[in-house]
């Protein structure tokens, strides 16, 4: 058996729902091996971030280079990068590695607002990192930072994944968590040619803590395994929708997501059909 692997370069989320924490729960539970790269240690839980302590860009660099080196990856995704000077870092490193797909998640700020991004940093995830990635995965904060564009429909939404596009992404996805329809939610892929609708029911609640790293990581989890961009959002959707329906009530803020959801779901799927 061939064992796949998957890099995540990203913050650590002391309470354990979102940053690498979240990833490798995720690359876990859809079976890759994972591995990770810490840009930045965050003091979290529920309730929000109460302390920020970034890594050098030497130390993240020196991380990178050790699992090129040695055991390389079929996929990565970036999450929490914080600085202009550890983007330029990360970008180097996959470059010099020649790593194809990457997912890029652009995190700016966490539920509670604390910044995981300087503002000066997103020059340099425009010029030095976006150019590389074969998915982005921005929500529509950030994609609107991205774009210096205001998205309220659709419309907005096709016109920023396109503009987003032209930076030399491969394949866009704005996802819809943030839209003001409280029924429905849409997550948009847009590959250069196509528009994609992924749309689902809304569910109410508010543990929602880490759904942006939970859905990047699902889809580096099935490009690290060889399925397409297509299907891999797909079933990240379905991941994510599965672990935020089964939640956990975990903290007294906003909780995280159960990421044993979805092959829980499965398996119980499997049970009555067999
Ligand atoms: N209340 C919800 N019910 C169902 N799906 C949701 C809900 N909120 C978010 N999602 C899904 O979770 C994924 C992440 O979406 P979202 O736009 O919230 O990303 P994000 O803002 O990066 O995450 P976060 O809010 O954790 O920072 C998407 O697939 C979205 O459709
Ligand atoms: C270390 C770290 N990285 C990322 C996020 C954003 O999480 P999300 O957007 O998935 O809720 C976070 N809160 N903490």
């Amino acid at each position: 058996m061939k064992v796949r692997k998957a890099l995540t370069i990203a913050g650590s989320d002391s309470g354990g729902g979102a940053g690498i924490q979240a990833d490798l729960k995720t690359f876990q539970e859809l079976g890759v091996f994972g591995m990770s790269a810490l840009t930045a240690v965050t003091a979290q839980n529920t309730l929000g971030v109460h302390g920020v302590y970034p890594m050098t860009a030497a130390a993240v660099e020196a991380q990178i280079e050790a699992i090129g080196q040695d055991m390389g990856t079929d996929a990565l995704k970036t999450g929490m990068l914080f600085s202009g000077e550890i983007i330029q870092s990360v970008a180097k490193k996959i470059e010099e590695f020649g790593w194809k797909k990457v997912v890029i998640d652009p995190v700016m700020v966490a539920k509670g607002g604390a910044s995981l991004l300087r503002e000066e940093a997103i020059r340099a995830m425009k010029e030095f990192l976006l150019p590389l990635a074969m998915v982005i995965t921005p929500n529509i904060p950030e994609a609107e930072v991205l774009t210096n564009m205001l998205i309220q429909s659709i419309d907005d939404r096709k016109r920023a994944a396109k503009k987003l596009y032209e930076l030399g992404v491969k394949n866009v996805v704005i996802k819809g968590g943030h839209s003001d329809n409280e029924e429905t939610l849409i997550d948009l892929l847009y590959d250069g040619r196509d528009f994609l609708y992924f749309t689902s029911r809304r569910i109410p609640t508010k543990n929602t803590h880490g759904t942006g790293c939970t859905f990047a990581a699902a889809v580096t989890a099935e490009l690290a395994k060889g399925q397409g961009v297509k299907e891999a959002v797909e079933l990240a959707v379905n991941y994510v929708h599965a672990a935020i329906e089964m939640d956990l009530q975990i903290g007294k803020g906003h909780g995280p997501t159960n990421h044993w959801a979805f092959k829980r779901k499965e398996a119980a799927a499997d049970a009555i059909y067999k």
